[in-house]
């Protein structure tokens, strides 16, 4: 029996660091969703664990024990075994979660293919400080370090952009560079009408990574600029700890649209119309 499993991108649509612990860790307040952009994974049973990274993002994922998608095999079952397959659609260390939700679709798959339970959320974070969010892919607000999950509001029908101008930005160090830690909390997210009154709610909220991302790869400042400037963005925002931002758009006419004008624009550049998900 072969299980497939969906690994979703995870979009901040707000990030607000609050403070900083003792072991150096971030407290974040942070209105997460995923959506229909991701990656694929697959998992038959086997003797020993294997993992086979293929798909359009492959290059530089690692297809051993350092990727998180191994790491997560280890922490459900150690000794375990199983062939993995990993097809590769999001760009790596690009602010949407890609390595978390791939862990997060592994512990799903692999739980279902070994019949065992999963891990609870504290546990996971080993793996990464995504991870507890992408377990359950929905809208949350997610605090602490990423270990306390609460649902989110029903969201409005919206439908995003993604770019990623292909630049690598390094967590830690943006994490770093943060002139203040201790900043204020989000507002409880009230639930919209509409797109565009949840844009405007958005809109006065935070990604308080944005400014030391954007000092490590000024081009993130151009990618905002250009979602910015095409018909029908509500708001334009970096994701996570960058360099990848979104688009809010009413439609998946006005997303689709953005996103042909977009790749014709700058050829270079991961451009992707995707609506929200629940998993
Ligand atoms: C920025 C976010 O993507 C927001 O959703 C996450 O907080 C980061 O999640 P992640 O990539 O899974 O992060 P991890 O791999 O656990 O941590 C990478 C590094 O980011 C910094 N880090 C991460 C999460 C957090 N709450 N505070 C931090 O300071 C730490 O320096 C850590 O060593
Ligand atoms: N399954 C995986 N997919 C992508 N990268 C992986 C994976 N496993 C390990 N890695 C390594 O982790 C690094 C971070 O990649 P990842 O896609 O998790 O990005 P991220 O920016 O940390 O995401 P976020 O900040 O939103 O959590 C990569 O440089 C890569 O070498």
């Amino acid at each position: 029996m072969t299980v497939e499993a969906f690994a979703p991108a995870k979009v901040n649509l707000t990030l607000h660091v609050t403070g900083q612990r003792p072991d150096g860790y971030h407290t974040l307040d942070s209105l997460v969703i995923f959506v229909d952009a991701g990656d694929r994974l697959s998992f038959d049973a086997a003797e020993t664990l294997s993992l086979t990274v293929t798909g359009p993002r492959a290059d530089g994922v690692p297809g051993d024990a350092r990727n998180l998608v191994w790491k997560a095999a280890d922490l459900l079952g150690p000794g375990r075994g199983a062939a993995i397959v990993l097809e590769k659609h999001l760009p790596a260390a690009a602010g949407i979660g890609g390595g978390s939700s791939d862990a997060a679709a592994a512990l799903r798959g692999l739980a279902r293919l070994w019949e065992v339970d999963l891990p609870e959320a504290a546990e996971l974070l080993a793996l990464g400080a995504d991870v507890p969010a992408c377990l359950k892919p929905r809208p949350l607000r997610m605090q602490g370090v990423g270990e306390t999950i609460l649902p989110g509001p029903e969201m409005p029908a919206m439908a995003l952009v993604l770019i990623n101008p292909g630049v690598e930005v390094s967590t830690p160090a943006v994490f770093k560079a943060l002139d203040r830690k201790d900043n204020p909390a989000m507002p409880t997210p009230p639930g919209w009408a509409s797109a565009a009154v949840m844009a405007h709610w958005l809109g006065r909220q935070r990604n308080d990574l944005e400014p030391p991302a954007l000092a490590q790869a000024p081009v993130i400042g151009a990618v905002l600029a250009a979602l910015d400037d095409t018909p029908g963005c509500l708001l334009a925002r970096m994701s996570g700890s960058g360099a990848t931002c979104f688009g809010i758009y009413e439609t998946n006419e006005d997303a689709t649209a953005a996103t042909d004008a977009l790749r014709r624009a700058r050829p270079d550049w991961w451009v992707q119309a995707a609506v929200p998900v629940s998993m």
